[in-house]
């Protein structure tokens, strides 16, 4: 909207008084591009220093009124403008450079807004050159030549194409956001149940291709609602985020780790075997009872986990029924171990936990 007004101040500035056809119409555009780089700042997770621009645009205000009544000067007032349009256009291509590591596929929203940014500076650059270097300089910015209706065009399609560049950026990022929340369980930070479907049967057929050895480890905290109910929900959720953390950091950037619901997640471990998964299985059981055993404000806790391979024969859900086998009897066994369940041989106990609380 102000990009509008600053632009229909400019279009009727012949027949406006000269403190709206010269200040206003240039505070209001400038006001526009400023309002442009906050909303940009805001985007990218900054504040967005309304202060600092509002200060800025007021200062590009007090310039063009100085070189306007006292040293009438056209050239002098479009270097102002130009070299503020050109900074605010530099501003949004560093937002948008420094911002590439959050950049999401497909890119051309991204080179959108730096391509219009380039253009817009170029354009201002290039009619600051004109200006400097013509023999007469125009004394309006309304002049009949096609360098003036060129720039004109330019200057009146920038802040709409930037502003919807502003928009693409915003929709991708919802989108992202979106997608992240529903791969992602709000509580741990580990993959959705949804997500993990998707990894496991494309690790299945990546393993299949390579020949390569897949893992599965089923982990179910033992006793929970007993946690939840002397401890609290609040020490629940603590304990689930614990165990998600501590697997996080210890598998692989391959590795993959879900929560599938309540209290159970699943480990996916490509090129792993069942001995490898195993102590890992066990690994983690150690470092959670560890981490449980740092003061006495949170409880120990335990797990059972249940190991298996995918065979060639293997879809994901006969995998998982086999390691859930091997949970189950892990429970019955008592709890606190890990129990591996290959389609053959059968069920064979690898590591017993010893309890400590
Ligand atoms: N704090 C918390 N508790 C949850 C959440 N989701 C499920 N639960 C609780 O987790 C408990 C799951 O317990 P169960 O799996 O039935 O059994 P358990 O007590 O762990 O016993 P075993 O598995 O046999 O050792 C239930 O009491 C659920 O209410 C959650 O997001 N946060």
């Amino acid at each position: 909207m102000l990009g509008i007004g600053g632009n229909v101040l400019y279009a009727f500035g012949r027949e406006l008084p000269p403190l709206l056809a010269y200040e206003a119409a240039n505070v209001v555009y400038a006001a526009a591009s400023a309002a442009l780089v906050a909303g940009y700042r805001i985007l990218w997770g900054k504040p967005p220093r309304v202060a600092q621009l509002t200060s800025l645009v007021l200062l590009l205000g007090l310039l063009v009124a100085l070189f306007h009544y006292r040293f009438d000067s056209f050239v002098a007032r479009s270097a102002i403008v130009s070299t503020f349009q050109i900074a605010a256009c530099m501003e949004i291509a560093m937002l948008m450079l420094a911002s590439r590591p959050g950049w999401h596929r497909p890119f051309y929203v991204y080179f959108f807004v730096l391509a219009m940014c380039i253009l817009v500076a170029l354009g201002h650059g290039g009619r600051m050159a004109w200006l400097a270097l013509a023999s007469v300089p125009p004394g309006s910015l309304l002049q009949p030549s096609a360098w003036s209706i060129s720039f004109l065009t330019a200057v009146a399609l920038a802040l709409p194409a930037l502003m919807v560049g502003a928009l693409l950026v915003a929709h991708r990022q919802i989108l992202v956001r979106a997608e992240h929340a529903a791969n992602h369980d709000y509580l741990t930070g580990a993959a959705s149940r949804r997500a993990f479907f998707e990894i496991a049967a494309r690790e299945k057929a990546r393993a299949d291709r390579n020949r390569q050895p897949l893992a599965l480890l089923l982990v179910d905290l033992d006793n929970f609602k007993a946690i939840n109910d002397s401890w609290g929900h609040e020490a629940g959720d603590a304990a689930l985020q614990r165990v998600a953390l501590a697997a996080r950091g210890m598998l692989r950037a391959v590795d993959c780790v879900a929560r599938l619901g309540g209290d159970e997640f699943v480990l996916l471990l490509p090129e792993t075997g069942l001995h490898g998964a195993a102590a890992v299985g066990a690994r983690l059981q150690h470092a959670v009872r560890g981490a449980g055993n740092a003061g006495d404000a949170a409880p120990v806790l335990t797990l059972s986990i249940g190991v298996t391979l995918f065979s060639p024969e293997d879809d994901v859900k006969s995998a998982m029924a086999r390691a859930d086998e091997a949970l189950y009897a892990a429970k019955k066994a008592g709890r606190d171990r890990v129990l591996v369940k290959a389609q053959e041989p059968p069920l064979a106990l690898v590591r017993r936990g010893t309890r400590t609380g």
